[in-house]
């Protein structure tokens, strides 16, 4: 179902730690709010759950508000950090012991769970049998057993090794999308926002201060503050100006073109606080920071590693590369240009640069401002 979270408050004793988060979920979406640690996450998720209750707003599921409601009467099911699985119980009394006892189809429910996390099979287990990622995704099937409206994750892989990681991601998802669950995901982790999410909302101090695609996020970020959280950037002082009907971004890269178009496709649902930024456009009607327009000025350049292009000494702004890490698919080159400013540059793979080479360091697109 619909998740609606309106202008949410809360405060612990003088620490104000919800100032009106807003956040809508789509029916079958997966949605990430990410943000830094402390910034209320795991708060808004436990106000949603009912473990909580707010100062003050609405939280609606479906069509109900559900704010007066103990976490028993919303229609929730719950990912905690750890499986926090019942250790004597079975996997299958695990899975199903939110289900009332002897209800007729119990049994298959169970099973088409397991089923569902691609653990079928699996019932006649022991929680300390399975592996910590097959425990989480039991801890999903349990979650899902009872046909809730919302499926609340709250930073459901942290305990897990970074190379289960990924599958565990990868599972726990498809499991979530074939069962058409409602779904948010709470973590400050933005590569598993960004690769897991069909939205994210990006969380500060308290407030939700931008929702979208990850594509519309990464590319139209609302601000600074998102454009260098969500996402690595080199940031630059620059100067804004328009002549001839175009506008130049100036920094010490040279002149280039701010971005000034979203993501075809992937437009922000809601925008948040523009501030002022060339970004943050994405052109659907309604949407708050769409076609804004930078005032000239001074400012800043967020350039995203992927946009500088590395060429032979003279053709560009001439760097020394200081360290090459190799990934296999591609290489990050970090190089100091000769202002001291220092760029990570996200390069092919099979590129042969070695540090200590002299590289021409040019921007490739349009480019990210912000006004002051
Ligand atoms: N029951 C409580 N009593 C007092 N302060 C609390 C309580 N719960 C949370 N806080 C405070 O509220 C702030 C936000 O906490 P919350 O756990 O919601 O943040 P978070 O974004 O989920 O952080 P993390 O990623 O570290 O879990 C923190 O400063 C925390 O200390």
């Amino acid at each position: 179902m619909k998740l609606t979270v309106t202008d949410v408050r809360k405060s612990f004793g003088a620490t104000e730690v919800l100032r009106g988060a807003s956040l809508t979920v789509r029916e079958g979406d997966l949605a990430a709010v990410l943000g830094p640690s402390g910034c209320g996450k795991t708060t808004l998720l436990r106000i949603v759950a009912g473990f909580e209750s707010p100062d003050g707003g609405s939280v609606r599921i479906g069509d109900r508000e559900v704010a007066g409601l103990p976490p028993d009467k919303r229609g929730v099911g719950i990912v905690p950090q750890e499986a926090a699985l019942f250790p004597h119980l079975s996997v299958a009394r695990n899975v199903g012991f939110g289900l009332p006892r002897g209800s007729s189809g119990r049994t298959a429910r169970i099973e088409e769970c397991l089923e569902l996390v691609g653990l079928a099979g699996y019932g006649d287990r022991m929680p300390h049998q399975l592996s910590g990622g097959q425990q989480q995704r039991v801890a999903v099937a349990r979650a899902l057993a009872p046909r809730p409206g919302v499926v609340l994750l709250d930073e459901p892989f942290n305990a897990l090794d970074r190379s289960l990681r990924v599958s565990v991601r990868d599972e726990v998802r498809a499991a979530l999308k074939r069962a058409g669950a409602t779904a948010v995901l709470v973590t400050h982790d933005q590569e598993e926002a960004l690769s897991m999410a069909d939205a994210v909302a990006v969380m500060r101090e308290g407030r939700i201060v931008q929702e979208g695609t990850p594509a519309s996020i990464y590319a139209a970020p609302c601000d600074l503050g998102v454009a260098t959280f969500v996402g690595e950037a080199v940031v630059l002082p620059a100067v804004l100006s328009a002549s001839h009907g175009r506008d130049t971004v100036s920094c010490e890269l040279g002149d280039l073109l701010p971005r000034r178009d979203g993501v075809p496709g992937a437009g922000n649902r809601t925008g948040g606080a523009g501030n002022g930024t060339v970004g943050a456009a994405d052109g659907r009607p309604g949407t708050p920071g769409a076609d804004v327009t930078a005032t000239a000025g001074a400012g800043t350049v967020a350039l995203r590693p992927e946009q500088f292009v590395l060429r032979a000494p003279g053709e560009g702004v001439e760097g020394l590369v200081e360290r090459v890490e190799f990934f296999g698919h591609d290489a990050a080159v970090t190089v100091m240009l000769e202002s001291g400013t220092v760029i990570r540059a996200r390069t092919r793979g099979d590129l042969p640069h070695r540090p200590g080479d002299r590289v021409g360091v040019a921007v490739e697109g349009p480019v990210l401002f912000f006004t002051g």
